[in-house]
Order: C-alpha cells, then structure tokens, then sequence
C-alpha cells in the first residue's frame, strides 16, 4: 500500500508558543505512522494559507492537518471547502473549542496523528462550514468561513480591544479588555434577518451565531448547536443592566444562559446581522476567534461541506 500523503501546516504561535514543538511531534508521529509528510509553515497566517493553497493545487495530498487552536481550524476548513481533501487536527492551541467539540486529543499530537489515521483509512466526517459574505467595501471580497462560533456583540468588541494589545499574553488578555470595555458597554440595536423571514430589530448586549457550541476554551455560548445539522444556532442575550449581563454572562460556562428569558435561540440556515454605529463605529465580528470584517454581513450554512478527520 502505499503512504498516505499528508500536508501539515503548523502554526508555531498557537498555544502561546507551545505549537512549534507540537507541530514538530505531530511530523515525527505522522511519519513513523508511515505516513509520507509535507510539513508547511508560514511567516504569518495569510503566508501560510498561500502556501497551502499551493500545495493543495499542486501536489497529490490525501489530507490536509493542521497544527494549532481554533485559528488554524478556520484556515484549514477555507483551504479545504469545496475539494474533497479531509482536515485533519493536531490541536495544539490555547482553546482548542473545535477540537474539543469533535471530541479529538487535545496537546497529545501522538494520539491525535493515530486518530486521523485511522479516520483517514475509514473516511472521517463531514460536518457543516458557514460561509460569510461581508457587505463592506474594503477588504479583497472573497468568502470567508468559519467551523465553530461568529461572535459579534460584547464577545466581538472585546476580542476587537484585546487584538489591539501585544501584552499581556493568553488569557489576561482578554480579562483586562473585558474590563476596558464593560463601562462603556452598552446594548447596541441590531437588525437580524433569518432565512426568509423578515427582518427583526433586537436590542442585545450579545450575540453570537454558533455551528459549533463554544469559543474561549469551553465557553459554551451556543449549547445546542450542531456541527452536522445545517443550521447554525443564533443567541442574543437582550438588552439588560450590566450588573445582569455580569450574572447572566459566566453562565456560558455551562450553557444554561440560554435558560434566561431575555436570552433568546433561533436556528436558521442563513442569517444576516447589521448594526446600528456607536460614535461612528459598526462592531468587527470574529469567527472561531479570527478578525473577519464589520457588520453588515451573511453568514450561510453549507451541510456537509468538510469532512474532517474526526
Ligand atoms: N506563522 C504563523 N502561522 C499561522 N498563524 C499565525 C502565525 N503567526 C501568527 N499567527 C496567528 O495565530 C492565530 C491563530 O492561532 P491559533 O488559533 O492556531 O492558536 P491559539 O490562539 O493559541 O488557539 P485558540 O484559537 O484555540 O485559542 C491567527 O490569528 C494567526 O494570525
């Protein structure tokens, strides 16, 4: 028979650091597996999803792995939406929420490289990947895609405030831009249009549009959503004091905010959320933790457009 051939694409900044020598475990397990292994790696992500690109166009691969957190995840199912080359994942990142989800090794690239081998040799799965079309001008107008969570209330602002800041790293980082911005904060007014219906206008603190359940390491903000239903899980959390959202926003952690009557749950296969500016300014949404681009945009559920090797 002969070697199964595999790019692995490593993300030596994921796990603060940690995914350089993870991605290097994840070579030598691959390979003594019998695996014949094209290792990628790139000066920053737009780099290495260029050189992914190319080897997916040029090189007769069976799988695409990639080594890091749910960062890496996003660039992995863009690269392979729409080819029929499985994702494979080494998570070896700070959250790891999608890999958690599909119920991978987490940090233990030994025991990820023989799962994906295995699911290799047995066809994996497919799950679904949402598409996102961004109304802006700016930007190069191509689709993006994400596999796990959209965050575009207070999570987006946040996360927005915590990118601007090279230190402190992990974490803290985003427990300090939490607290720059909760004062401040308040619910913005937003238009969400579900599938056909008619367009709703909400006034939330939080809203997040789930294919897969959670973000920030097991924060599980959509709790239903589904990877493998079609549809993607809308969770707004309405206008309340912040002394409330404090109380309601920890609950994540279990998913039984979504048991609060001014948390409200939808499911739709097509979603499009604009919002109403605050001092000029619209929120930039973040997808499985990733910059994406400011509101007005649509995200759109493929069924069963990747198949991971899960
Ligand atoms: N050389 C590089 N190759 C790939 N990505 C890079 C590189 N340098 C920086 N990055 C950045 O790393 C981020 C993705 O990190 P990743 O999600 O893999 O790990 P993490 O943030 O530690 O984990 P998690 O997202 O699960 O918390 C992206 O925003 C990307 O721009």
């Amino acid at each position: 028979m002969n070697a199964s051939r595999i790019a692995v694409a490593v993300n030596p900044t994921s796990g603060q650091g940690r995914g350089a020598a993870l991605g290097d475990a994840a070579v030598a397990a691959l390979s003594t597996l019998g695996a014949s292994v094209q290792r990628l790696e790139g000066t920053s992500a737009a780099d290495l999803a260029a050189r992914i690109a190319a080897s997916l166009d040029h090189e007769d691969v069976d799988a695409l792995v990639v080594v890091g957190g749910d960062g890496m995840v996003h660039l992995g199912v863009a690269a392979v939406v729409g080819t029929d080359v499985p994702l494979g994942i080494v998570a070896a990142g700070t959250g790891n929420d999608i890999a958690r989800t599909l119920g991978l090794p987490v940090r233990d690239p030994q025991a990820a490289a023989t799962v994906l081998l295995e699911k290799l040799a047995t066809g994996g799965r497919r799950i679904d990947a949402v598409e996102v079309r961004p109304e802006e001008t700016a930007g190069d107008g191509a689709p993006r895609w994400f596999a796990g969570v959209l965050a575009a209330g207070f999570d987006a602002v946040v996360n927005e405030r915590a990118n601007g800041w090279n230190r402190p790293r992990g974490r803290a980082k985003y427990v300090l831009a939490m607290l720059a911005e909760l004062p401040r904060f308040s619910a913005r007014t937003y238009t969400v249009t579900l599938d056909d219906e008619a367009a709703a206008v909400e006034k939330a603190m939080l809203v997040a549009l789930g294919n897969g359940p959670s973000y920030g390491g097991g924060m599980r903000v959509c709790p239903d959503a589904s990877m493998d239903d079609g549809l993607t899980e809308v969770v707004l959390v309405r206008e309340v004091p912040v002394p409330t959202f404090l109380r309601i926003f920890p609950r994540v952690y279990s998913g039984s905010h979504v048991r609060d009557p001014r948390v409200v749950v939808h499911r739709a296969r097509r979603v499009r959320l604009d919002v109403e500016p605050v001092r000029g300014r619209k929120i930039v949404a973040y997808a499985d933790g990733e910059r994406i681009a400011e509101l007005p945009l649509t995200c759109i559920t493929h069924p069963g457009a990747v198949t991971v090797l899960a």
